[in-house]
């Protein structure tokens, strides 16, 4: 992405004296990223849901980063080109190691569909600290759920963007993921 901004070399890291072990010890927790990753209905933000639920029932402080919900606020100027959801997942990546440095254990749910952009965010975390789970649900089944309608607008051409162009990888992924997803 680029910046007219120039960028400063002029910055210092600031240590606090109250540290991530501190904040744990308050919380009877440790801090990590639980991260969902999975096509559009598979199921992301109603197991990202759940598992918060649970575990504030269980006295656990958990807070949910959402696609949907960061797009209309963080990422808002990003669409879904490859490079939009990069950027979309490195943001995303950096919060939530932010959240598990605060003690908490964040859920994220992303189509996040690169492996790459996905490991940079574990590169972000301690070992252990990053734990990964893939929705692996078949696009029928995605698309016969199609809550948001969006499988029906990929199909009838009306999701705007170049599908990227491979025999191995149904139409239908192209738009909505752009690459074969995931592991
Ligand atoms: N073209 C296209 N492709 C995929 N998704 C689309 C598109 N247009 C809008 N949406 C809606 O945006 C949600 C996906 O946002 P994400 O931030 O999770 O996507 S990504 O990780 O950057 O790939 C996604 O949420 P989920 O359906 O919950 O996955 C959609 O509601
Ligand atoms: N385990 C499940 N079994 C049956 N239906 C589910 C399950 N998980 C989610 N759904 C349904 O599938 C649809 C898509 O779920 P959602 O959580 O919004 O997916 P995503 O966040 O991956 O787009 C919703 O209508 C939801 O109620």
């Amino acid at each position: 992405m680029s910046s007219t901004v120039p960028k400063s070399s002029n910055i210092f890291w600031h240590d606090c004296p109250v540290g991530k072990t501190d904040r744990q010890k308050l919380l009877k927790q440790k801090g990590c990223v639980v991260w969902i990753t999975g096509l559009s209905g598979s199921g992301k933000s109603t197991l990202a849901c759940t598992l918060g639920r649970e575990l504030h029932t269980r006295g656990k402080l958990a807070y949910v980063l959402d696609g949907d919900n960061l797009r209309h606020g963080l990422n808002k100027d990003l669409g879904f080109a490859a490079e939009d959801r990069a950027e979309n997942i490195r943001r995303v990546g950096e919060v939530a190691k932010l959240f598990a440095d605060a003690g908490l254990l964040c859920i994220a749910s992303f189509i996040s569909p690169y492996r790459r952009d996905r490991e940079s965010c574990r590169a972000l975390l301690s070992d252990g600290s990053f734990i990964e789970v893939f929705l692996n649900m078949s696009l029928e089944l995605c698309e016969a759920r199609d809550p948001k309608g969006l499988y029906k607008l990929a199909r009838a051409g009306k999701i705007k963007g170049k599908p990227y162009l491979s025999r191995k990888i149904p139409y239908l992924i192209m738009f909505l993921v752009r690459e074969l997803p995931f592991p």
